[in-house]
């Protein structure tokens, strides 16, 4: 069967890989109600199209912090791609580049980050990768991991706020999670990923994935945190797991230079909002002051159009670029981003706009249905 939507392509990647990696890869946390909705919550809305507009050329580029893009679709951070296919992150860099878009690679990964800087130098001379940083509890660690990746031409660092712990997730609870002994969390010293069972208490949470964030990622931080990253690097910080109006004000007032409202694609913690019903309240809160990006759920050409109505000035897809590489490695994540793409220039022209600028909240509405249903 030919492939032809992401959807697609998951379905594909659930027959492709093994268990191990797909329960870690599909799983959200808890009853993963928030990781339903996160997709479920896009179709509450409704595009209102106009007709009768010439939308014979459609202009889908923009600017943000000085850099070009062809779409408003960026690859978001996952660890571990290797698992998905042989050439991991740097697959998926390569895909992304290709298309004049971002790829963020997770702090968390397979490939190392010269590896992926590299690989993005190849297809393109205007690299655009943005990095996701954990801040662990040695600072010098984290120093090191946002030196390496200025050295190696990343645009903006990514500050990933809504994980202190990991989720839980009872899949990889039941079935315990392991990275296959050919890869390893390469930027970082080695994981354990045996421990002594007998030093947990009682219902703790005996992921090793779990147990990895628990001693080494620092759960104590606060805005004064946000300060010290901005004053020991140059580049740009996007602030990740953003929900609502009060913390949006606070990024603004600790100087964020962007947010991305995000729930971890339901990873975190369960029974929070989906990303699309958090966004007005976010842009809002934010009043233009600084750009407001989002992912959760994206899958579909109007789920994009509809974030970027509701104000957000682009959007990450997360498990996508995973089935793309289980479908076809480099290829395979093209094709989805193709798909994307596609399906983003179609939802513009029926609505009748014919650049990014023209998408406002006059293209929206909540679905009669739904709202009949709150
Ligand atoms: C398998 C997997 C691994 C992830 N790893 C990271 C990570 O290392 N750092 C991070 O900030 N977010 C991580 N995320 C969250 C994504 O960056 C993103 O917020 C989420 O995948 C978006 O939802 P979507 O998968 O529905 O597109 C991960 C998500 C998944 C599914
Ligand atoms: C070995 C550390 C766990 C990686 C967690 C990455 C992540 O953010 C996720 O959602 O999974």
């Amino acid at each position: 069967m030919k492939i032809a939507c992401l959807n697609d392509l998951e379905d594909y990647a659930k027959g492709a890989l093994d268990s191990n990696a797909m329960n870690y890869y599909s799983s959200g946390s808890q009853d993963m109600i928030t990781l339903r909705d996160n997709q479920n919550a896009f179709d509450r809305y409704q595009i209102r199209p106009r007709v009768l507009r010439d939308v014979s050329k459609i202009n889908t580029n923009f600017e943000l912090f000085g850099q070009k893009f062809d779409y408003p679709i960026f690859i978001a951070a996952t660890a571990m791609q290797k698992m998905a296919h042989v050439t991991g992150e740097v697959g998926s860099v390569r895909a992304a580049n290709s298309r004049n878009i971002n790829y963020c690679l997770s702090s968390i990964s397979t490939s190392t980050i010269e590896e992926v800087g590299k690989a993005a130098e190849q297809v393109s001379n205007n690299t655009r990768l943005w990095f996701q940083l954990y801040i662990y509890n040695d600072k010098n660690k984290t120093l090191d991991l946002i030196r390496r990746a200025e050295a190696s031409g990343f645009k903006a660092i990514i500050l990933t706020v809504d994980t202190p712990y990991l989720g839980r997730r009872l899949p990889d609870i039941r079935n315990p999670f392991k990275l296959p002994s050919h890869l390893s969390l390469i930027n970082i010293s080695s994981a354990k990923q045996d421990f002594d069972s007998q030093t947990l208490k009682s219902g703790e949470n005996s992921s090793w994935l779990a147990r990895y964030f628990a001693e080494n990622i620092n759960p104590s931080l606060t805005w004064d945190d946000l300060v010290w990253i901005k004053s020991v690097t140059h580049l740009p910080i996007i602030v990740k797991g953003v929900l609502v109006a009060e913390d949006a004000k606070l990024c603004v007032k600790y100087g964020a230079d962007a947010i991305i409202v995000s729930n971890h694609g339901g990873r975190q913690l369960d029974s929070i909002p989906a990303t699309i019903d958090s966004l007005a309240e976010v842009v809002a809160a934010v009043n233009s002051k600084i750009p407001v990006l989002l992912d959760g759920g994206v899958r579909k050409g109007t789920d994009v159009f509809k974030a970027l109505a509701l104000g957000a000035t682009a959007v990450f897809v997360g498990r996508p670029n995973l089935w793309g590489l289980a479908y076809n490695g480099e290829d395979g994540v093209k094709l989805m981003l193709d798909l994307l793409f596609e399906e983003f220039r179609l939802a513009m022209a029926l609505s009748g706009c014919t650049s990014l600028s023209q998408i406002n909240e006059n293209y929206i509405k909540a679905s009669p249905y739904f709202a009949s249903k709150l």
